[in-house]
């Protein structure tokens, strides 16, 4: 398995990149839509694949290609090819589990070193697979937020029980990291974790991939709720399990038993439930895709685990810890941040928080140079004021306004950004900001920005609102 399969539709940019990659060393196989892709993939999986986004005359387009090659086979890393300026579809590839993407027109270096990464970073996963299976790997939960070591001593709490913990939360925020955390302080540590990821698992096929089959000719097959006995089962993202499936679970978590998928025999397991979900549950219920009896039971602890944004004081001690991990475990050059570039990450927006933020990193670490200081003009621009031709672009929200709303409305967004940056302590930002505390509170005060609860012992800051 070290064949690349190239699927674009333009025959000059597939042969390009044949030849390029067949001159590195590398076997390719080339395909021109879907029915090209599948058939080839059906011949051998390929050990990685660079996919072009847009297909022209082709039953399924890439962001499908990419959804069916991630369910059967998950483990081959996608590079997604996408046109100039369709950087929210390429973040769309991301979130379907595509490794990384580049943009057309690409530059060949760049192309060559986002296929080493995604190379090795799949035998990495290949030979961690077992490990990380038996749930005996390296567990890390970083963080010095009041909010950080609030969730941590909520998941300590719930350890030592067997209680069922739903975890709350946006895409990346950790959830399945505090998951493991669950399992890690827990008595069940040496016994597997074991996760479900509804949203992997072709719909048809969920039933036998929980409980298992059994079947003349192949005897008996376990299902992940076999593999997890006596250990924890992680659902991650639960709303996404077919109403179908969803029933059967609740069946499994009253009486602990169930059959294999063409059995009659009873199957007993001990299990630990934890789910997660980036979803509101109870809007999932009302709009009947969610059967609420589940929802009860799996619900018993809720824990949120806050959005990045929320705790950015974390910001620069997360990224140092992705920098000596991607150092440690892939060999990328051990840099440190400069203070801008920790003060920009810090205040950057972060929709896919931790995984986004660990992203960027791995980005700059292979894309900058290789030695000194990290610096802030390295970082992807942030979002809302985009460089464009050398000229900072306004967002719209802003662009439309008078100056002086236009001016407030940048001074509240800035200002709550760095006390949350500082963890709501009023002196540190003043310091940092260049006004004299009192100044400061004034501003707040005449900017609709008022102090809220005291949140282990620092006020929180908050929008007034009518
Ligand atoms: N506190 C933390 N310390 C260290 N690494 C973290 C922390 N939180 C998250 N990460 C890392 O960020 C990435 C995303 O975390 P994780 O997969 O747990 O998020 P998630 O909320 O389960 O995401 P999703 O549900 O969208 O898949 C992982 O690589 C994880 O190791």
């Amino acid at each position: 398995m070290s064949d690349i399969l190239i699927v674009d539709d333009e025959r000059d940019i597939r042969e390009l990149i044949g030849d390029i990659l067949q001159d590195e060393g590398f076997e390719t196989r080339l395909a021109a839509n879907s029915d090209e892709c599948l058939k080839e993939i059906d011949a051998g999986v390929p050990a990685l694949m660079i996919l072009d986004i847009w297909l022209k005359d082709s039953d399924m387009d890439g962001i499908d290609i990419l959804k069916h090659v991630k369910r059967e086979h998950p483990e081959v890393p996608i590079i997604i090819i996408s046109g100039h300026g369709n950087i929210e579809i390429a973040v769309a590839a991301i979130k379907q589990g595509a490794y990384d993407f580049i943009e057309k027109p690409f530059n060949i270096d760049q192309l060559m070193v986002v296929i080493t990464r995604a190379m090795e970073t799949s035998r990495l996963r290949r030979e961690n697979a077992t490990l990380k299976r038996s749930g005996s790997g390296d567990l890390e939960m970083i963080g010095v937020s009041a909010a950080f070591k609030q969730l941590k001593s909520n998941l300590e709490k719930v350890t030592k029980s067997n209680g069922r913990v739903m975890l709350t939360g946006g895409a990346g925020v950790g959830k399945e990291v505090a998951a493991r955390f669950i399992h890690a302080g827990s008595e069940r540590r040496e016994a597997p974790f074991v996760t479900v990821s509804s949203a992997t698992i072709e719909p048809d096929r969920m039933e036998e991939v929980l409980f298992g089959r059994e079947t003349p000719e192949r005897g008996v097959e376990k299902g992940l709720l076999e593999e997890a006995n006596g250990g924890v089962i992680y659902f991650d993202e639960v709303a996404d399990m077919p109403l179908g499936t969803q029933s059967k679970i609740l069946r499994v978590l009253v009486d602990q038993r169930f059959t294999r998928v063409g059995g009659n025999a009873r199957v007993s397991v001990d299990l630990r439930v934890v789910s997660s979900t980036s979803r509101d549950l109870l809007a999932e219920i009302e709009a009947g895709r969610f059967r609420e009896e589940l929802y009860h039971r799996l619900n018993v602890v809720p824990i949120e685990v806050p959005a990045l944004e929320k705790r950015r004081e974390d910001i620069p001690e997360l990224a140092r810890y992705f920098i000596e991990k991607l150092n440690r475990e892939q060999g990328l050059p051990l840099r440190d941040l400069s203070e801008d570039a920790a003060a920009m990450l810090q205040t950057m927006a972060w929709p896919g928080n931790v995984r986004q933020l660990k992203n960027v990193i791995e980005r700059v670490l292979i894309l900058g140079d290789s030695t000194g200081l990290i610096e802030a003009d390295e970082l992807p621009n942030e979002d809302g004021v985009r460089e464009d031709d050398g000229r900072a672009m306004l967002s719209p929200a802003i662009a439309t306004l008078p100056l002086r709303e236009a001016r407030e409305v940048f001074e509240r967004e800035y200002l709550l950004t760095q006390i949350n940056r500082f963890g709501g302590n009023i002196s540190r930002t003043a310091t940092f900001v260049g006004m004299e505390r009192s100044a400061l509170h004034r501003k707040l005060k005449s900017l609709g920005v008022v102090t809220g609860n005291k949140q282990g012992g620092r006020m929180a800051y908050v929008e007034e609102t009518d």
